[in-house]
């Protein structure tokens, strides 16, 4: 069957947007591997799917799958070109919308310069519920890491936190030479991450500014990950490194991650671009 999608991206993470109101498609583990495939496909780092609500007091909901297939409970750049999505294409003529993700629900805002103001919802610190491997929630742990290649072990101090996905946070002295690529996979399968992980690497340049690469679950590194700006700012705030307000640039541009401290929802503003739609044979 032939599908309509439209190809957006959050600061160069992009995504196939999927209506599944208008259109009923089921798409399967590997039709997804081959859509996001970037020389044999469509090329995308996720899937959004725009569903109808499965309960009264949301809009819509919002499902994401990375580019290897697997479903995921929450992505940040997603859900501000899932807001541009379903207002562009008049889905909603609301300018706040309630979205119910796998786990959880988010608020989105239109903002009058056109970028969208995210409520990503409070942090989870609790191992358990990240899940992490570890007796009590700590603003650092430690992590041995085994390198097959090189038959060494090697420690390193992370930051462990959800905020609906799971994320590692590393400190870095300098972000053009962080072992993304390296240490990026050995973290994202690590045995204390029972669901695997996302990483994130964050030179401080300041309390109110940092640089940020993340290595992907399910996917590599991308040029921006929404959720884990909003991991880098909590870890460094429960380091005592970062104010409550701070831009975070990443490859692919800059986000503004707001955290006034446990309890307290974080907030994320940045934009949202369409880049062209289509419709592909599945
Ligand atoms: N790009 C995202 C995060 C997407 C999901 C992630 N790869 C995971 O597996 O949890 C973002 O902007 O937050």
């Amino acid at each position: 069957m032939l599908i309509k999608f439209t190809k957006m991206h959050g600061l160069g993470n992009d995504f196939m947007v999927v209506d599944m109101i208008s259109q009923h498609a089921h798409l399967r583990t590997e039709q997804i591997k081959k859509l996001s495939d970037r020389n044999f496909g469509i090329g995308f780092d996720q899937l959004l799917l725009v569903e109808p609500p499965g309960r009264p007091d949301v809009d819509f909901r919002y499902r994401i799958f990375n580019a290897d297939g697997s479903e995921v409970e929450q992505c940040g750049n997603g859900a501000r070109c899932f807001a541009r999505y379903v207002i562009d294409n008049k889905l909603t003529t609301k300018n706040r919308i309630r979205v119910e993700t796998c786990n959880g629900i988010i608020e989105l805002e239109v903002t009058p310069d056109g970028r969208v103001l995210v409520d990503m919802g409070a942090p989870i610190l609790i191992p358990a519920e990240i899940p992490f491997v570890a007796d009590s929630p700590l603003a650092e742990y430690e992590l041995s890491v085994a390198s097959k290649a090189t038959e060494t072990q090697e420690k390193v101090i992370i930051s462990a936190i959800s905020m609906g996905n799971p994320h590692c946070v590393l400190l870095t002295d300098d972000i053009k030479t962080a072992p993304v690529e390296t240490l990026g996979p050995l973290l994202e399968s690590h045995e204390r991450f029972p669901n695997k992980v996302n990483v994130g690497f964050m030179e401080i340049i300041h309390r109110r500014f940092v640089h940020l690469r993340v290595y992907e679950r399910g996917v590599g590194e991308t040029m921006a990950c929404g959720t884990g700006a909003c991991a880098a700012v909590v870890a460094g705030q429960l380091r005592g490194l970062l104010d409550s307000s701070v831009e975070v640039k990443l490859p692919g541009g800059n986000l503004q991650i707001e955290w006034l401290g446990e309890g307290h929802p974080v907030m994320m503003k940045g934009p949202a671009t369409k880049v062209f739609e289509g419709q592909v044979r599945v």
